[in-house]
């Protein structure tokens, strides 16, 4: 060996760059793979038919009205993906105090959700239980005198959760974290008979500005007064959210899901490590948004950026992803091989 390197003999034994060094080896000892099978789509309704509207802060995505959220989940089932998840933008007169129009049975996201499972038997579809976007101040929960009730909201989000059983949703996801839930919603869907319906929690959803833009996507930016810190976890808290995730395991998650992604990994692995449950993690609206933004300035490699981030899931112990990017991803996958 040549002395005049500094590199000592016991280095030497020790290069971790043999296995780097050819693309073969580098799939010899990959470790984690994204796949389609790894992709939750979520996507925006709106009231109507033929309408496809372009949200402004997240470029490349739309609102759709139902029959195009049919041709488009239609082309997201062609690609593999295995499930949707589905949030409407409802009219600003149907919205209320309490979100009355989340107990309608034929509102915007039962409607949605019938006629995709008609056209579209084989994807699974994802509802979410929140009051936010029915409520007229924004807010996850029924408000009364500045205070988000916890049990009145509950019995209303059961109520809606088994009106999206009815209408054919597979998966109901509450994402209002108030607490029990996750029983309460698992006894309601029994006494209805919808023992197969499963609970997907937003087990850890943390009060975070990543969410921005989807409330720009679902008109309540302008409606919300003041925040959600006493329902969401704070961003501090680690440990808070391993026990509220605990709690919903207890009380009979099928699934658990940590909201935002890529800043909460930790919470993603502590959580898959814990409890062993499917676990997925939610890229949110600003994560998708500032990663197109810097890509639409050609500050970053958008496309490179967005595989890595998701990859990146995976090691971090998540079985999927919802992701804004499912449709881009699953296209590259399927021209890719
Ligand atoms: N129940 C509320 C809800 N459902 C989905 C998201 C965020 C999704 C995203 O940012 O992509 C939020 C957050 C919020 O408005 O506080």
């Amino acid at each position: 060996m040549d002395k005049t390197h500094l590199v000592d003999e016991v280095t030497g034994h020790r290069r971790m760059r043999r296995n780097r060094k050819a693309d073969w080896t580098r799939r010899m000892v990959q470790e984690n793979r994204l796949t389609v099978d790894d992709l939750i789509w979520p996507i925006f309704l709106v009231p109507g038919t033929g309408i496809v509207d372009p949200i402004a802060a997240m470029p490349g995505i739309s609102r759709m009205s139902v029959d195009k959220a049919v041709e488009a989940v239609k082309e997201a089932a062609d690609l593999g993906i295995p499930a949707i998840a589905t949030f409407p933008d409802i009219e600003m007169e149907l919205r209320d105090e309490t979100g009355s129009n989340s107990l309608v049975a034929d509102n915007l996201i039962n409607q949605a959700t019938a006629a995709i499972k008609k056209a579209v038997p084989n994807i699974g579809i994802i509802t979410d239980v929140a009051l936010d976007p029915f409520t007229s101040h924004g807010h996850d929960g029924i408000l009364r005198d500045g205070v988000i009730l916890n049990d009145e909201t509950v019995d209303q989000v059961v109520r809606a959760a088994v009106m999206q059983a009815d209408a054919g949703s597979d998966i109901i996801a509450p994402s209002e974290m108030m607490d029990g839930r996750i029983g309460a919603i698992r006894r309601g869907l029994d006494a209805a008979g919808h023992q197969d319906v499963g609970i997907m929690s937003y087990a850890t959803k943390f009060s975070s500005g990543f969410y921005g833009p989807y409330r720009e996507a679902i008109n309540t930016s302008g409606l919300l007064k003041g925040d959600k810190n006493s329902y969401y976890i704070s961003p501090a808290n680690g440990t808070e959210a391993l026990r509220d995730a605990a709690l919903d395991v207890e009380e009979g998650a099928d699934m658990l899901m940590v909201k935002p992604g890529l800043a909460y990994l930790d919470i993603c692995w502590r959580i898959k490590e814990a409890f062993g449950l499917p676990t997925y993690a939610y890229q949110v609206s600003g994560e998708y948004s500032q990663i197109k933004a810097a890509a639409m300035n050609g500050w970053i490699d958008g496309d490179r950026i967005m595989m890595e981030t998701l990859l990146c899931f995976k090691r971090a112990g998540c079985d999927g992803i919802l992701t804004y990017f499912a449709m881009d991803v699953a296209r590259k996958l399927a021209r890719n091989g």
